[in-house]
């Protein structure tokens, strides 16, 4: 038995649908011993009566910061802007750690109020694998995203759906015509589910990984009508495209989908563009002639939240059972310590596991 108290918090970006932990997960967490508050979400693809049904205590939407010291508070991305000091433990995608715009301001928030941040995208196992990711499911919508704006399909604003009713639109109808496609990552979570969109979409996309970015052959990429970026980028590599190949008189690249939307970082392969397009506008003209249009959008699976909150969950689950000192939290931990001393930040009093 644990005495862990998690305190599943509600997202402020309105279009987050997806949860870290769905209910039946929720159930196996109070079953074992753990105190699970689930704040109120209006946008929450489950309801909060679901969550109590497994045995859930609920809270008014926003309310972790005022929960115990001890509680450690769940959720998925960003934190809202206040309040300014962070005491407690928090668990989400902190996107701090590849000096981001905000990433200062955020780990200093940790900073002055002792808090700790364990970043998801930073818990992994003892060879380094990622433990839970939306990769999948990114991938996917981002090459459906990228098949229908490229056949003239897409609709918006973007609304959340499921796989089938998507699947449905992506299918090639009488008249469609061929295009090539490229998947840069392909060998990766968001690869495989890029490849796997295009495929329900009748198109085998070239796939190419490390291996064949090596030795980087930009025209060949502008050879290819539509591309996926799916890397996770850990060092600095040369831009798979600047400003200068996008008026390249060959092009044929027409639709660009950046998954991996690292815009702002020192990482960005594509750096090309200076802010990520949304659901009420999620393509944006980069160039007239021949068009290019830039998808970059940084919440598609909250696209599919059922499934993708459904995938990420069964795989957090584990990990969250034995939350504490050492193992995938004490490497997460230590890289969070790494990127405050990266960045100068004085950890105020500490809240130790
Ligand atoms: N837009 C979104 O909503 C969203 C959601 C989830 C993840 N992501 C991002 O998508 C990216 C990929 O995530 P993932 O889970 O698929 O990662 P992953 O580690 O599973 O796969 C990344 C792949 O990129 C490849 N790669 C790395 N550097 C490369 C290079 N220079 N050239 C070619 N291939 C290279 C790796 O070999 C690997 O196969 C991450 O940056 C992640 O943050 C975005």
């Amino acid at each position: 038995m644990t005495e862990l108290h998690l305190w599943l918090r509600h997202e402020v970006r309105t279009t987050e649908r997806r949860t870290p932990i769905v209910p039946p997960d929720a159930r196996r967490l109070v079953d074992s011993g753990v105190t699970l508050t689930v704040e109120e979400s209006p946008q929450r693809i489950f309801p909060v009566d679901a969550y109590e049904a497994a045995g859930c205590r609920v809270a008014p939407a926003g309310s972790w910061v005022s929960a115990p010291a001890e509680t450690v508070v769940l959720g998925l991305k960003e934190l809202p802007d206040e309040p300014a000091e962070l005491p407690h433990r928090h668990i989400f995608f902190g996107h701090a750690y590849k000096r981001q715009p905000q990433a200062a301001d955020l780990l200093w928030r940790f900073g002055r109020g002792g808090g700790k941040l364990f970043d998801l995208e930073y818990l992994v196992d003892d060879d380094g694998r990622r433990l839970a990711a939306f990769g999948f499911w990114a991938g996917y919508l981002g090459a459906a995203l990228a098949v229908l704006r490229h056949r003239g399909r897409l609709r918006t604003p973007l609304t959340p759906t499921d796989k089938d009713t998507l699947d449905e639109t992506l299918r090639p109808a009488p008249g469609d015509e061929e295009f090539t496609a490229l998947v840069i990552g392909a060998l990766g979570r968001s690869g495989r589910g890029a490849r796997a969109a295009f495929h329900t979409a009748g198109i085998e996309p070239t796939c190419w990984d490390l291996e064949e970015t090596r030795d980087l052959d930009r025209k060949a990429l502008l050879a290819h009508d539509v591309m996926v970026n799916a890397v996770l980028a850990t060092t600095p590599v040369p831009p798979f495209l600047r400003e200068g190949d996008l008026d390249e008189p060959a092009r044929r690249l027409g639709t660009l989908c950046d998954v991996t939307c690292d815009v702002g970082s020192p990482l960005n392969v594509l750096p090309v563009y200076d802010r990520t397009t949304d659901w009420t506008d999620p393509a944006r003209r980069l160039r007239e002639q021949p068009p290019l249009d830039l998808i970059a959008i940084d919440n598609l699976p909250s696209l599919l939240p059922e499934e993708s909150s459904t995938d990420f969950s069964a795989a957090l689950l584990p990990p969250l059972l034995t939350f504490g000192v050492g193992g995938p939290w004490g490497r997460c931990l230590d890289r969070f310590r790494q990127a405050c001393r990266e960045l100068g930040v004085v950890e105020g009093e500490s809240c130790d596991v």
